[in-house]
């Protein structure tokens, strides 16, 4: 639970308006880790009533507080996956639902659903991959490993806990039909961020980008514009400065080394880019662009003209990796593994 004069103090606080949290705050240039984790909350107060969602959903004050302090809870603090990126994807998601005009995309309901989703989509995650989960047979993967997106699973089983929490139930004025509904659009939308479904699915979005024929009244387009909107989300660090970008991969490698590290001591051999001895970040960082982040934005630039700045930065960002390459081939040797601090 979260304690009580916390939730009634900042539910009774006029919620700020969107540029208290900095100039241009909805624009795709704004990098969200310039806010202080001790305004994050607040700031997601302003999103949502800025977005309309309060008055649209009828939600309590002291219910979205509630919510929200749980949400935050629920993240623990590994480098790169705890609620700092939950906050971050958050935030894309405000920008491309104030940018892109999704209303003529998509239903209110799926809107909400996947600004939600975006919240709760790593929750309670340990710095570790689904497949370190069955690797070392942990509780989750006993739990969820027959059905595969044994974190996902988890992290969605998670957010309906919040949910069915009395008190922090965000949905507790929707209809019965639009209960059901929006959960069934988290449950989509939450096991949608499991890579491996997005390297499933990323062909047929870029079909329906290409085809021009989007229609918001096929549920199957609107699923696929769903799972694309989540991952843009999911990755959007690589769309901002490259400050931003150079902070991300240190944080996301401090993670995937100390995987390896575990999995070096439980006597298996790790990845090259969790093995701290192998990996060279700078290679490793230009094929993580260059085959999942930078088709994930020009699919969305395909689909929205309004997307460009999004999709334009993720190439800058590769411009600058491959000019560090090149200086670590030059000062360096070539297989010297670069230590994240170096970056
Ligand atoms: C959307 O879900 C996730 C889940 C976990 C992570 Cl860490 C990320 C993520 N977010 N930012 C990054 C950056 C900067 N580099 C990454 C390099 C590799 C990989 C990776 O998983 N490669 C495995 C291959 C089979 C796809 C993920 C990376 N990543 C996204
Ligand atoms: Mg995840
Ligand atoms: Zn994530």
């Amino acid at each position: 639970q979260v304690p009580t004069e916390e939730v009634s103090s900042m539910a009774m606080m006029k919620i700020p308006s969107i540029e208290t949290f900095g100039p241009n705050f909805d624009s795709f240039d704004f990098a969200p880790r310039t806010v202080p984790e001790s305004q994050t909350v607040m700031s997601c107060l302003s999103m949502f009533e800025d977005l309309g969602f309060i008055s649209r959903w009828r939600v309590k004050s002291d219910t979205l507080v509630r919510f929200l302090l749980m949400v935050k809870k629920g993240y623990r603090n590994p480098p790169y996956h705890n609620w700092m990126h939950a906050y971050a994807v958050t935030h894309f998601c405000y920008l491309l639902i104030k940018n892109l005009h999704l209303h003529n995309y998509l239903e209110d309901i799926e809107l909400l659903a996947l600004f939600v989703s975006c919240m709760c989509h790593d929750i309670d995650h340990r710095g570790t991959t689904n497949s370190f989960q069955v690797q070392s047979q942990s509780v989750l993967a006993a739990l969820y490993s027959s059905e595969g997106s044994v974190m996902e699973r988890h992290h969605l089983a998670q957010s309906m806990c919040i949910l069915n929490t009395e008190g922090s139930n965000l949905f507790e004025n929707l209809s019965s039909k639009e209960y059901q509904t929006v959960l069934d659009l988290m449950r989509d939308i939450i096991l949608a961020t499991d890579l491996a479904h997005h390297l499933r699915t990323v062909k047929e979005q870029e079909e329906l980008a290409n085809s021009g024929a989007y229609n918001k009244n096929d549920p199957r387009h609107k699923h696929i514009l769903l799972c694309l909107l989540m991952t843009a989300c999911d990755l959007s660090d690589q769309t901002k400065n490259w400050h931003n970008t150079k902070y991300i991969a240190a944080l996301v490698y401090q993670e995937f080394f100390s995987q390896g590290d575990l999995e070096k001591a439980l006597g298996k051999n790790p990845l090259e880019m969790m093995d701290r001895e192998r990996a060279c970040i700078p290679e490793l960082q230009i094929s993580f662009l260059d085959n999942i982040a930078a088709p994930v934005y020009k699919i969305l630039a395909a689909f929205f003209k309004e997307a460009a700045t999004p999709a334009r930065n993720v190439e800058e960002n590769r411009k600058h990796w491959v000019h560090i390459g090149q200086l670590l081939k030059r000062h360096g040797n070539p297989t010297q593994a670069m230590s994240v601090e170096q970056i």
